[in-house]
């Protein structure tokens, strides 16, 4: 298993491709070619609206850790950029590598970076539960960057109490908004999928242009406490999918 650097890559067994999904055309993540995206000056910028008293808890779900938002009311939103309806908050995550080398799930020019961030939204004016639009086409949008951040370090320290699969704890007043890269509206989109199974192509994708540091999470474990051989928890991404004739449009020229 070669990246595009060259690097051979130990991938997790969960991250053996499926052989093959059904009409699977529109797949993700991808290789952004930047001189093939197209600049769409009708694109508008992003407008993303959290409540941080939304943030419910941090989890680890054996094969990343996610910040659980109440989605059950419209505090935490995101409209704007490509999205013609609004969408709410639930969840981000994120994907990384067992060294800086690599980790990201999507890549800019063959590209890689340490990880990245995913923010995960669902349509809530097309849908009335997450699960119903996450198998809809433009049902999820989830905004991804590479990034480390000083707002991290509040997640950083909460790792440990998260260790092993299927730990939670609760987790308050986190704004995801302060993971966001400071210039928000340079930015690709195109329709995928996501990027861990049941892989649907939901996802109407919104990858920053500015990529963040990441803080190092190689501490959590795939496995439960009991399991008697504790495994890091690295290189928890997907390999890029081909583009099958997608266009990528840009934001920015
Ligand atoms: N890496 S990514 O941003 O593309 C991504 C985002 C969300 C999910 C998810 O919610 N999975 C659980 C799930 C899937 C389908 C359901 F119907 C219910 C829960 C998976 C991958
Ligand atoms: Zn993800």
């Amino acid at each position: 298993m070669q990246d595009a650097g060259g690097h051979c890559m130990k991938m997790h067994p969960m991250w053996q491709e499926p052989l093959a999904i059904p009409g699977g055309d529109r797949q993700s993540p991808i290789d952004i070619v930047v001189r093939k995206s197209l600049f769409d000056p009708q694109l508008k910028p992003l407008v993303p609206l959290y409540d941080p008293q939304t943030c419910q808890q941090i989890w680890n779900n054996g094969y990343s850790f996610l910040v659980e938002y109440d989605d059950t009311t419209d505090k935490s939103t995101l409209k704007g950029g490509p999205l013609e309806d609004q969408y709410r908050l639930c969840q981000f995550h994120f994907h990384w590598g067992e060294s800086n080398a690599w980790g990201s799930e999507h890549t800019v020019d063959r590209k890689l970076f340490p990880g990245e961030l995913h923010i995960v939204h669902w349509n809530t004016d097309k849908y009335d539960l997450f699960e119903e639009a996450v198998m809809e086409n433009n049902g999820l949008a989830v905004i991804g960057i590479g990034k480390r951040h000083e707002g991290l370090q509040k997640l950083v320290d909460a790792l440990p109490a998260v260790r092993h699969k299927d730990s939670a704890v609760d987790f308050e007043r986190f704004d995801p908004g302060c993971l966001l890269p400071s210039n928000i509206n340079d930015y690709w989109t195109y329709h995928g999928s996501l990027t861990t199974p049941p892989l649907t192509e939901a996802v109407t994708w919104i990858v920053m242009k500015q990529h963040i540091e990441l803080a190092v999470f190689r501490s959590l474990l795939f496995t439960s406490a009991e399991e008697e051989v504790q495994k890091g928890m690295v290189n928890n991404f997907r390999v890029q999918q081909p583009l099958r004739g997608r266009t990528v449009r840009s934001s920015f020229s």
